[in-house]
């Protein structure tokens, strides 16, 4: 059949890019980034300039498309492969990332009347202006004794669907009234490129709270909430919600024509960027948790039962791998606040010392602090920098860092936050593990896990787990690839199954981090430590950081 293609396409927050992939060995020919002309919208619309509130953050839908245009011919060009040899395109997207589309499925930010509307544009999974509608869904819920609210780690985010809805009612009722349909981004890109409007089950499941048995809240829930919201899942909700590797429907004559690919290609359903990331690193089976270590961490496990498990954010059956129950869980800063010490935080002589030498700080530092053994620097940190996210969800919780001498150096205080974050992430396994979810090895993608390996030292002494290394730097890419491999099919030259995609074109490091037992020892005497800080401060013992925050916030 000659060597067959797919193209995987990574929606990030900043950019968007393709990846040409070789479905006989996942071997990534080609990629390209198209940066999003409008970028994160968070200060003013674009024309109309209208200013956006606090903690808004809203996307341009044809930023989407602009990638689709530029970066799928560039891939194309710089391979120099045959375009008729590409059987299929996946996509990957942040999320919740969603949008109000009308009944031509245009955005409804595309129409000249609502333009100066910020309720009509997209808003980015980083929108966190709806925080109030969040905080009554889960009163609401907790009130009626949903059965969802625990497959959600007992609570639903501000960063999710029905939350994000409801702010629109709220504040612009006109624009809800309008709406034909609310879509997550990944569903709508795959709207334009297939004439066909459907829905994941990875997105519909982790933001939008639908369930495979049970689909969404019921309209008893919805009109506890607000009564106008009785018959959202029937009317601005509606659609099929598919597996992940489904075909949506062929690539339409137009979009062909613009992206230079073959009309009626396979087209995959949409897929959530950290989720896209677990085949690609060869995870298809349980006990494998896949960290996906960026500015943030999202936390990925695979089960064959629905267990519920403290502070996850949600467990999804087909949410990651067709046939098998999702877990989700998440930090939601970790390389952040290596950045916050080293802009916010460092002395100057270390800059100054990095650049004598002619090293990145960061790479000055992870040298520094590799001087040190576990336990030698007299220190213990909270990873709270943006709050918590798993496992007690809790925005409103801050940093600490523990034992500082007038004898501390910055590298004791840099590995001490690389040391907090891994004990952030051991809260994580351990409410897996001891909650019947079994956690036997770790795997990390990302940018992390390539820049920093002191950090992947102290993962694997604090887990006391091996680590297994993405050999892709474009790992959730790889994935979209691969899932397009499948809607495809084998008989198209692609595959049948994801785990048949996986055992051909994932990639991992031959080097693993592995746990070293003196270290590990220490850490875990360090990490009892860690924990009874961790509910002291975390759990309404002791509220210091909330009343600081209140004390702050009244003085401003
Ligand atoms: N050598 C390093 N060690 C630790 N953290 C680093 C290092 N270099 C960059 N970082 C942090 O990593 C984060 C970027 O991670 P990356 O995976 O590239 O981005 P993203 O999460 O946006 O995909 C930033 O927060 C940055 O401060
Ligand atoms: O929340 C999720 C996945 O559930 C992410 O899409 C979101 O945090 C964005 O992640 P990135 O910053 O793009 O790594």
């Amino acid at each position: 059949m000659g060597t067959k293609y797919t193209i995987g396409v990574d929606y990030g927050t900043q950019s968007g890019r393709a990846v040409l992939v070789d479905l006989a060995n996942g071997h990534e020919v080609a990629d390209h980034v198209t940066p999003y002309p409008h970028h994160v919208i968070d200060e003013r619309l674009p024309v109309s300039g209208i200013k956006l509130e606090h903690d808004w953050a809203l996307q341009h839908p044809d930023d989407y498309l602009e990638v689709l245009r530029k970066s799928v011919p560039a891939v194309i060009a710089e391979s120099g492969i045959d375009p008729v040899d590409v059987i299929g395109i996946g996509i990957d997207f942040t999320a919740c990332t969603m949008l109000p589309i009308d009944e031509a499925g245009e955005p409804l930010c595309f129409d000249a009347e609502l333009i100066d509307q910020p309720h009509s544009w997209v808003k980015l999974w980083k929108h966190h202006a709806a925080q109030p509608e969040a905080d009554k869904i889960n009163q609401i819920a907790a009130q009626r004794g949903e059965a969802f609210l625990p497959r959600y780690g007992g609570k639903i985010s501000s960063e999710w669907m029905i939350a994000k809805i409801w702010q629109i009612l709220d504040e612009a009722p006109e624009i809800y009234e309008r709406t034909d349909l609310f879509l997550e981004a990944t569903d709508w890109v795959i709207s334009q490129m297939t004439g066909n409007v459907v829905r994941n089950s990875c997105t519909a499941g982790y933001k939008a709270i639908w369930h495979k048995q049970d689909g969404f809240p019921s309209k008893e829930y919805f009109k506890a909430l607000d009564p106008r919201l009785e018959n959202l899942v029937d009317t601005k909700l509606r659609g099929e919600v598919i597996a992940l590797g489904t075909n949506a429907g062929g690539l339409t004559d137009k979009m062909a024509g613009i992206m230079g690919l073959k009309p009626g290609i396979a087209v995959a359903v949409g897929n959530v960027d950290a989720h896209a990331a677990v085949p690609a690193v060869g995870v298809v089976t349980p006990g494998k948790l896949v960290m996906s270590m960026g500015t943030s961490i999202c936390h990925m496990l695979l089960g064959t039962e629905e267990k519920q498990v403290e502070g996850m954010c949600g467990v999804v059956e087909d949410g990651i791998i067709p046939g098998l129950y999702g877990y989700e869980a998440g930090q939601s800063a970790v390389g952040d606040i290596f950045e916050w010490y080293v802009e916010e935080s460092l002395p100057a002589y270390v800059k100054e010392a990095a650049a004598a030498e002619g090293l990145g700080i960061h790479q000055w530092l992870e040298r520094e602090a590799a001087t040190y053994k576990p336990g030698q620097t007299g220190l213990l940190a909270l990873d709270w920098w943006n709050g918590n996210r798993s496992v007690l969800v809790d925005t409103d919780l801050t940093g600490l860092i523990l034992g500082m001498t007038l004898l501390t150096k910055p590298q004791e205080i840099y590995r001490t936050l690389l040391e907090a974050t891994a004990f952030g992430t051991r809260k994580i396994v351990d409410a897996f593990h001891s909650n019947g979810v079994s956690v036997d090895v770790l795997y990390a993608c990302g940018g992390l896990p390539q820049k920093n390996h002191l950090l992947m030292q102290i993962y694997a002494d604090v887990t006391n787990r091996e680590i297994v290394i993405a050999d892709s730097k474009q790992t959730p890419a790889l994935g979209a690839a691969m899932f397009a491999a499948v809607a495809a099919g084998q008989g198209a030259g692609g595959y049948d199954t994801i785990i048949d995609a996986a055992e051909k074109m994932a990639r991992v490091k031959e080097e693993t981090f592995k746990p070293i037992p003196a270290n590990v020892e220490v850490y875990d005497s360090l990490y009892k430590e860690y924990s009874q800080l961790h509910d002291y401060f975390g759990r309404g013992e002791n509220d210091v950081m909330k009343r600081l925050k209140n004390i702050k916030k009244s003085s401003e």
